[in-house]
């Protein structure tokens, strides 16, 4: 049996960051994969769904300031030019080629081993590989980062729906998309392929963008309607069926009775754990459940086992799955050695920003920049709160930076210790504007010394300002 110190499992952009981390504080790490180094992020998730954005995002922003010489595109063929942003996409996926990661990983000292991987024993792992099942033993830390799956409602299984998968690697757009879910995939979506030239009914259980504050839901719904997406809230789709065979129309009856008929329907309502067939019983577990951790990312109840990014359920997100990584990698590092586990809060091995500190751009048109409580959710847990909004287009930086630039933002107030809890961004280009509001969230930097931190004009970030003048210097 071959030994490293870690063994991680799922080599996507959080299994990569654990293995790269131990590797460089001496440890050996070997990384099983399945399916392709860089997971779901680099090939069905992030990298193309923002590709297949970005165009249509682009020559909107144009659009919207006078003298540019680009229109707001009507009519048929108007649009983006579709095979060049399907060439663009497939670009930032490397063609599905995982070459290049392969290289990166190579680099970095951490070895690969493609096959299945199942927990076996204790610290021992059961590869099933092309050649037949290899049995690995680690000498430290077994890291589940095995990631997530789209969940198909069952009303829908039956038509082999699209799911992100299919909606961000399409070499051709239906005419007619239908799509379930009013979440981030769902909006993100139905905002790319109305861009590329689709007719979009977007069938949504409860509200749109319903994690956010609701006026994100609002602002991206009339977004979405006034670019001719049929937006349909409080509908559930109870049964799908394609009479016709693969490939043929396919037919939604919802709860109130009404039919829709499209080419494709993509569903996007929300994700499962990907940990069937992992061998979980050898820890006292069932398989197919996220893995509950601690701040270390260390499973509840085990010594050896750390599940990290998705699979944990704390936050579905590329960069906070990330930020998991590097709390995991150095503390397996510490325990590995024998050093000072630092496992409070906010201290070096505890993910503590997981808990109520989590940013998300999400990157429909306007985008909604995010981070921290909403001010319902704040309200729930029991915080003293003041809600302070300001008006985004009033901003002499965003009518600047857009011709009739809307948008709204929201900072959350918790008045007991005058820090903030929670920002929302809704508005054209906000995404970059959410970093400050992380820092000063996850800093609990006091409003008072907030005020010296003094916004250049004329930027949209003038909004700041704007926010701390109507809360009032004294609060
Ligand atoms: C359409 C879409 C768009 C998204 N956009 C964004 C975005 O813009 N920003 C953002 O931050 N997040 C985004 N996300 C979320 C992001 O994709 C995930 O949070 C991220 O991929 C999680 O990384 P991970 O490494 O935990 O899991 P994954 O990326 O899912 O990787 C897990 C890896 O483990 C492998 N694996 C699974 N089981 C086994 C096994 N038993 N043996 C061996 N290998 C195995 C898989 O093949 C896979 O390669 C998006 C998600 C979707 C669906
Ligand atoms: N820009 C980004 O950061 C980004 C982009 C895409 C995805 N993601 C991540 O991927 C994850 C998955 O996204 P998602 O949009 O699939 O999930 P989501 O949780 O954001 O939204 C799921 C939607 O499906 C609905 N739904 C759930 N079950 C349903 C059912 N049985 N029938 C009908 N509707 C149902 C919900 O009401 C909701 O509208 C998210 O957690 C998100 O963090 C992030």
């Amino acid at each position: 049996m071959q030994t490293w110190d870690v063994i991680v499992i799922g080599a996507g952009p959080v299994g990569e960051n654990v293995a790269e981390r131990v590797v460089a504080s001496g440890l050996s790490a070997v990384i099983i994969e399945a399916e392709l180094v860089g997971g779901e992020c680099s090939y069905w998730a992030c990298m193309p769904s923002k590709a297949l954005l970005r165009s249509g995002h682009a020559r909107r922003a144009a659009a919207h300031v006078r003298g540019t010489g680009v229109h707001e595109p009507t009519g048929p063929g108007a649009g983006p030019d579709v095979a060049e942003v399907l060439a663009r996409r497939t670009s930032f996926t490397s063609g599905w080629d995982d070459s290049g990661q392969v290289e990166w990983l190579q680099g970095v000292g951490v070895d690969l081993i493609r096959g299945h991987g199942r927990l076996a024993g204790d610290r021992v792992v059961e590869v099933s590989t092309a050649n037949g099942t290899d049995r690995l033993q680690a000498r430290c830390a077994v890291v589940v980062c095995t990631g997530s799956d789209a969940h198909v409602p069952d009303a829908l299984a039956a038509v082999s729906p699209w799911t992100s998968r299919e909606a961000t690697s399409v070499e051709e757009v239906p005419g007619r998309l239908a799509i379930v879910g009013g979440g981030v995939v769902g909006t993100e979506m139905a905002t790319a392929y109305r861009d590329l030239g689709a007719d979009v009914t977007m069938l949504v259980r409860g509200q749109v963008l319903a994690g956010q504050e609701p006026f994100a839901g609002e602002l991206v719904t009339a977004s979405l309607t006034e670019r001719g997406v049929d937006v349909r809230a409080g509908v559930t789709v109870v049964s799908a069926t394609r009479d016709g065979g693969p490939s043929t129309p396919v037919r939604l009856t919802c709860d109130d009775g009404q039919v829709v008929e499209a080419d494709e329907v993509l569903v996007a309502t929300g994700r499962r754990p990907r940990t069937d067939d992992l061998g979980l019983s050898i820890v006292g577990l069932t398989d197919g459940q996220w893995l509950d951790v601690d701040d270390t990312l260390r499973v509840q109840g085990a010594q050896w086992l750390y599940a990290v990014g998705d699979v944990n359920h704390r936050a579905l997100l590329t960069h906070q799955g990330k930020y998991q990584a590097r709390a995991a990698g150095d503390v397996i590092v510490a325990r590995a050695r024998g050093t000072e586990v630092l496992a409070g809060q906010w201290q070096r091995h505890a993910a503590t920003a997981d808990h109520r500190s989590v940013p998300q751009v999400v990157f429909t048109d306007p985008e909604v920049a995010s981070v921290g409580l909403t001010a319902a959710v704040a309200r729930e847990a029991g915080h003293a709160v003041r809600v302070v909004d300001y008006d985004l287009g009033a901003v002499a930086g965003a009518a600047l930076h857009a011709d009739g630039y809307g948008g709204r933002a929201r900072m959350v107030v918790d008045t007991d210790r005058q820090v903030l809890l929670g920002v929302t961004f809704v508005g054209p280009d906000v995404a970059e504007l959410l970093h400050a509001a992380t820092v000063a969230v996850v800093g609990e930097v006091p409003i008072e010394r907030l005020w010296h931190a003094v916004p250049a004009y004329p930027t949209i970030s003038e909004v700041w300002l704007r926010l701390l003048e109507t809360f009032g210097r004294e609060g």
